[in-house]
């Protein structure tokens, strides 16, 4: 028998975030190993014009929780969704939702944030930082809380390149920072972030990091922990691999690259790409909500879930093998043949930037213009390449994340519980994972069938015969050009011509001779 699964059983556990990447895979593994669990507690706000039962509906309808629904068919009854926005003060909670979370919870995930690298500082600090505080807050009301697991993420410190499983501190104190947002104003604001920020490289990972500055300060006598993941990625095997729902981190650049609109990026091959599946950090929360509430750690334990030092790999690797797998299951309708340059070098980048992104863009563009259609291609490339320049920082740098702490964790489970709740990313083929990850893009993602694939080989075939005839046009007119104006090309160009003439006619007579 599971520990860990055991002791969510008749728990009643609240997240944030739920509907979120994350969130979404934490629910699923906690209705399918523990269904006996009391009630999980979501704090969801309405979006999209769905109210909260409605997203609630489409979550448990999806495919993702197939299996839940067989090991507890009373899911529904289990999930109770309650009105907040972690923007508000107190969340916008009502009073007696309040009173029922303040009375019953029995241990708390938080994992919503604000992941936008692009984020304004105010709202930026509102949810990842303000809204900690909070939940602590309201955390430290509840009487019968036994653990508070806080998500982070591995770059929070990433203006360093060594990083331990301890709390930074950061250059300015957070509750500073709150207290002098609420009086002044945007353009203010706007203006001394970057002094802020200093050397982290976007207001997400800065904020991240005050969050768990708060976290410290506002522990009180709580059983927290900090986890902090680095690039969550596809699932790996539960509950089934491949699985993804959002275009963040890398799967935006796979489907920009399979669709070849993204053929170059500048990113160091050798670089460790470090990515972790979000099984795996799902293993590792549930392990560490166990382990904080049963072991009650004398102080906040920090563990890192990443791949780096256990098991890495680098973006060369993964570029290879993303390429070898659109190469067996090509996505549909591409608009270039895919292919992935990765280069360090600035200018090499800049060249690449303007020879295979912009300039296909706005040859189709006019292409659409001339046929009557609306040009579209230029503004999706801008787009493209913002997200990829802004995901640089990140591809080009390795990082060091000691894991004495997860490896701890790891030797405190038992052999049933390392099975159920495996985290040891030591055992990851990443060829194999890589596979599934794409694979799981054309399937969860872009909603592609598999029946396409013989007519996405013959769009790939087709789009080669094109580049080709494209490559020989191009040539012919650069030279036809070349021998207009310049007789050493028109020398160049002669010699060959009677080369080949010569070689010829030398054939035909050997030929003829042997005959
Ligand atoms: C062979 C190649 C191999 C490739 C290898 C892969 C390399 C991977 C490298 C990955 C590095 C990742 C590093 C992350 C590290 C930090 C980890 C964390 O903690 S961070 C935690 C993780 N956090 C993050 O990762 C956040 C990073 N992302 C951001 O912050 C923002 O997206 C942005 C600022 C980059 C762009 O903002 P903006 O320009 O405003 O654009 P919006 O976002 O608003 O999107 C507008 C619309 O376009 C849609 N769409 C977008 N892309 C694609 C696409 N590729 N396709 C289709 N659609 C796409 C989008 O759905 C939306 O539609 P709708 O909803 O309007 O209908
Ligand atoms: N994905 C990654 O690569 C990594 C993620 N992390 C961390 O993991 C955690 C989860 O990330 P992930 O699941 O990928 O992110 P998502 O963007 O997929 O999910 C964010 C969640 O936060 C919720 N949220 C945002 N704003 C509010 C609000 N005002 N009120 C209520 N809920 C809100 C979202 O709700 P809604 O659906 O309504 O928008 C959503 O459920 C974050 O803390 C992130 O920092 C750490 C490292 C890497």
């Amino acid at each position: 028998m599971s520990m860990i699964a055991a002791f969510y059983g008749g728990k009643s556990i609240l997240i944030t975030g739920a509907t979120g990447f994350l969130g979404k895979v934490l629910m699923e593994k906690l209705f399918r190993t523990s269904p006996d669990l009391k009630v999980i507690y979501i704090l969801v706000r309405p979006k999209a014009g769905q109210t909260l039962q409605q997203r609630v509906f489409q979550i448990l309808n999806s495919k993702l929780f197939e299996k839940v629904k067989e090991v507890c068919p009373n899911v529904h009854e289990k999930i109770r969704a309650i009105y907040a926005d972690l923007s508000q003060n107190d969340f916008a909670i009502s009073k007696e939702d309040m009173q029922e979370l303040l009375s019953c919870t029995n241990v708390i995930f938080h994992c919503a944030a604000t992941v936008r690298f692009d984020d304004t500082l105010r709202h930026a600090v509102q949810l990842n930082v303000t809204a900690t505080r909070q939940l602590l807050l309201m955390a430290s009301q509840m009487p019968k809380l036994e653990a508070f697991i806080h998500i982070s993420t591995a770059y929070s410190n990433c203006n360093l390149k060594h990083i331990d499983e301890v709390i930074y501190p950061c250059p300015v104190e957070p509750k500073k920072i709150i207290d002098s947002l609420e009086w002044l104003d945007d353009a203010i604001i706007e203006e001394i972030t970057p002094k802020l920020i200093r050397d982290w490289p976007n207001i997400y990972t800065y904020t991240k990091a005050l969050g768990e500055m708060v976290v410290q300060q506002e522990s009180r006598n709580l059983n927290i922990a900090i986890i902090r993941p680095s690039i969550v990625g596809a699932t790996w095997q539960e509950p089934f691999p491949g699985w993804v729902d959002n275009v963040n981190g890398p799967n935006g650049l796979i489907i920009a690259a399979g669709k070849g609109f993204l053929r170059a990026l500048k990113a160091t091959p050798k670089a460790v790409a470090d990515l972790i599946p979000v099984d795996t950090v799902v293993n590792l929360m549930l392990a560490v909500g166990w382990y904080t509430a049963v072991h009650r750690p004398k102080s906040t334990l920090v563990y890192h879930s990443t791949s780096g030092n256990l098991n890495p790999c680098n973006w060369h690797k993964m570029g290879v093998q993303v390429l070898a797998t659109f190469e067996k299951i090509p996505f549909e309708r591409a608009f270039r043949r895919p292919y992935a340059n990765f280069t360090s070098n600035n200018f090499t980048s800049q060249y690449w930037n303007a020879v295979s992104h912009r300039a296909p863009a706005i040859i189709y563009d006019c292409y659409l213009r001339l046929t009557g259609r609306k040009p579209r291609m230029t503004k999706l490339m801008n787009q493209i390449l913002r997200t990829a320049s802004m995901l640089e920082y990140f591809i080009n740098r390795s990082w060091e994340w000691s894991t004495y702490n997860t490896e701890m964790l790891m030797s405190e489970l038992s052999p049933e519980d390392q099975r159920v709740f495996n985290f040891d990313v030591r055992q990851l083929n990443w060829l194999e994972y890589i596979e599934n990850y794409v694979l799981g893009v054309k399937k969860y993602l872009l909603k592609e069938d598999m029946a396409g694939i013989p007519e996405a080989k013959q769009h790939l075939k087709r789009l080669r015969n094109i580049h080709y005839l494209f490559n020989t046009a191009l040539f012919l007119i650069v030279w036809r050009l070349l021998i207009a104006r310049s007789q050493m090309a028109r020398n160049v160009w002669f010699f060959i011509v009677s080369f080949c003439y010569k070689f010829l006619s030398y054939f035909r007579a050997s030929s003829t001779l042997k005959v």
